[in-house]
């Protein structure tokens, strides 16, 4: 097995920092400071480098779910832990590494509209483009085809997260 190189380092980097001066236009007129959940584990590496970016007041929090056995979706999210402050009328942005069935977004955003935020937001770095999910992204980094990536945090079994790039397993 091989890694072919999709997204390498480099054009990662500079779509973040794009999507950071999208994501700073967007909250320039509200006082608030925003809440990023960062959802792990995939999440890590992108959220990192949009926060390093990003050039306003952040308040850090952390979810960890999961719901992947190899390469498919089983369906069934697993919440290994959540967020443990207050977010009722605060400004909240959930940034996800990738959305593909839709499946993880969806749960996540159901659960914190019941915190009834005053506003909820969704950064992905990667959107597979196959799905109709229906869920409004609303900073969506790379719009990719439809294969199994790793890299920059997405893992392969867990392997793989580590990666400076996104690619993809090829069979050699
Ligand atoms: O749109 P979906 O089909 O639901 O897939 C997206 C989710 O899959 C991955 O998580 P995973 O369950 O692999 O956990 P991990 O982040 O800990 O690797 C990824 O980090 C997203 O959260
Ligand atoms: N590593 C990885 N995790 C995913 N979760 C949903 N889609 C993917 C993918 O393409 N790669």
């Amino acid at each position: 097995m091989s890694v072919e190189v999709l997204l390498d380092e480099k054009i990662i980097k500079e779509r973040i920092k794009q999507l950071a001066k999208e994501i700073e236009n967007y909250y320039k007129d509200k006082t608030e400071t925003l809440h990023a959940i960062c959802v792990l584990k995939g999440s890590i590496h992108f959220f990192s480098e949009l926060m390093l970016n990003l050039n306003m007041h952040v308040n850090y929090s952390f979810v960890h779910v999961s719901s992947y056995a190899g390469t498919e979706s089983t369906g069934r999210i697993r919440v290994k832990s959540w967020v443990d402050e207050p977010l009722q009328d605060k400004y909240v942005l959930v940034v996800e590494d990738i959305v593909d069935t839709g499946n993880t977004l969806r749960y996540i955003l159901n659960y914190l509209k019941k915190y009834r935020p005053a506003d909820l937001k969704v950064a992905t770095l990667v959107e597979k483009e196959k799905y109709q999910h229906g869920i409004p992204i609303d900073f969506v980094g790379f719009k990719v085809q439809d294969v199994f990536l790793i890299g920059y945090g997405l893992d392969y079994e867990e392997k793989y997260r580590n990666l400076p790039y996104i690619g993809y397993l090829k069979n050699t």
